[in-house]
């Protein structure tokens, strides 16, 4: 299958899922991508990659001339994301490895215009070795649910040198159908913390 669109927000029931790998939702992931700039022909960065959807949109956005590495410490994330690329025919754009950032993230052949963090337990450390890894001008964004995270990763950010700083507070809301009409579900509040790094 080929997504027929060049804009993000691929439904999350066209990927392949698994009990216990997370995945990035649907209306987190369209922000996700836009709030990475992306252009054909970027290198990009997808760590703690889980069921892969963000790695597919990303490599959706960059083209046949760009590239997304993504890597997960779970071998099943990482298994999960190589089924949902085949299904979307985008292999060729990407290398999946199993492995935990920051270390993995060494093997990483130059430098990157773009790193996405989906998941680490290792934030600052992974933050340090991401902004070695970037271009100048090039971007990071954190997707977070703890507000921990979210202090942590802006504490980093500030402290490493990052500049235009930008938190944004996704809450989302899905309707379902009821007996007398549509009802509004409130999802967990999400935070998308980007920066450039100059
Ligand atoms: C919320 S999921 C990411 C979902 C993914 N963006 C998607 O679209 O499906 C977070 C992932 O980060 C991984 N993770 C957490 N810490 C990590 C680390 N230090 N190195 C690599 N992966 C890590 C977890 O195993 C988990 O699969």
């Amino acid at each position: 299958m080929s997504w027929p669109f060049d804009v993000p927000g691929i439904p999350d029931e066209l990927f392949v899922r698994e009990e216990r790998v997370p995945m990035t939702k649907e209306e987190v992931r369209a922000v996700v991508v836009s709030k990475m700039r992306l252009r054909r022909g970027q290198r990009v960065i997808d760590v703690g990659c889980g069921s892969g959807s963000t790695t597919v949109e990303f490599a959706n956005a960059v083209g046949n001339e760009g590239m997304v590495y993504a890597l997960d410490k779970d071998p099943k994330a990482v298994e999960l994301t190589k089924v949902n690329l085949s299904r979307f025919n985008l292999v060729h754009r990407t290398a999946v490895s199993l492995g935990e950032a920051p270390q993995a993230l060494l093997s990483i052949p130059g430098q990157v215009d773009r790193a996405f963090v989906g998941g680490s337990d290792k934030l600052r450390e992974t933050l340090t070795t991401l902004r070695s890894l970037l271009v100048n001008g090039g971007k990071v964004v954190v997707d977070a649910i703890l507000l921990q995270t979210v202090v942590e990763a802006i504490s980093t950010l500030e402290e490493l040198g990052f500049t235009n700083l930008e938190v944004t507070e996704l809450i989302v809301a899905k309707s379902l159908k009821t007996g007398r009409g549509h009802a509004m579900m409130a999802r967990n509040p999400i935070f998308v913390v980007g920066a450039e790094k100059p």
